[in-house]
């Protein structure tokens, strides 16, 4: 039997991991793009030592792990080395990403990923989750939560859909604009509507 999956998106900061740590708190299997994107670069991996042969020492740590913020610092200032590491990153977390949806023996899954559209992964969706926050809010939070500067926020989401690109894209909407009770509310009757749809088609 294979695994019902809800596709969980937004832009940079939108609330992503908010929505999926509430969800995870109802039992519910949570598959981090994010997350799988830092265990492909693990220290010993293949795609780290391709990440240090292109770049060198500058982008690694004293301990031999990825330095994520020299790296940043590169590719979103940079097309080029963006799309390089994209075409590196990518096969290999879609391949651990599949691999881990096959896994899942929740009552239904959630594949969170900031690209999840921009890279095909709803194709193994069922549905498509947004988290939409305005864009002045998605800076606001980012800024607040990395310490990071505007104008970098503002590159990534730069490289991301825009709002309305994404929305048209949706099967379903939080908006994510008011506080964290609010998010939940929104999310607990999703979930209830997913565990129905999910024992539908199982
Ligand atoms: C450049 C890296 C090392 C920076 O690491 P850092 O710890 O500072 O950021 P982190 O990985 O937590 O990403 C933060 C957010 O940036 C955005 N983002 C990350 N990579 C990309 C990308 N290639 N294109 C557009 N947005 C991106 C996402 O919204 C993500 O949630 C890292 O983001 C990375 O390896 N990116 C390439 C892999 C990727 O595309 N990851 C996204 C999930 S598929
Ligand atoms: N409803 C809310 N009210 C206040 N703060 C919030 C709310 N939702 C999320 N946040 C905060 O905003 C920041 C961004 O949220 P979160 O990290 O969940 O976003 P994300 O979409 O996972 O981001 P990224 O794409 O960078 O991984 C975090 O510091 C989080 O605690």
């Amino acid at each position: 039997m294979s695994a019902y999956v809800i596709g969980l998106t937004g832009g940079i900061g939108s609330g992503k991991s908010a929505a999926s740590d509430f969800l995870s708190t109802k039992g519910i299997d949570i598959i981090d793009a994010d997350i799988v994107a830092r265990e492909v670069v693990a220290p010993g991996s293949e795609c780290l030592l391709a990440i240090k042969n292109r770049f060198g020492d500058d982008v690694m740590m004293a301990d031999g792990g990825l330095d994520r913020k020299a790296l940043r610092d590169i590719v979103f200032s940079d097309e080029q080395q963006k799309q390089w590491l994209n075409q590196l990153l990518h096969p290999a977390i879609r391949t651990r990403i599949l691999q881990q949806l096959e896994a899942s023996r929740s009552a239904y899954v959630v594949l969170a990923a900031p690209l999840l559209l921009e890279n095909g992964l709803d194709q193994y969706c069922d549905r498509v989750l947004v988290i939409d926050i305005p864009e002045s809010l998605q800076v606001a939070r980012t800024v607040k939560r990395d310490n990071s500067e505007p104008q970098q926020v503002e590159a990534i989401m730069a490289a991301q859909l825009n709002r309305s690109q994404r929305l048209q894209k949706a099967d379903d909407v939080v908006v994510n604009d008011g506080d964290l009770d609010n998010l939940h509310q929104q999310l607990n009757q999703l979930d209830k509507n997913y565990r129905l749809a999910a024992n539908r088609s199982g």
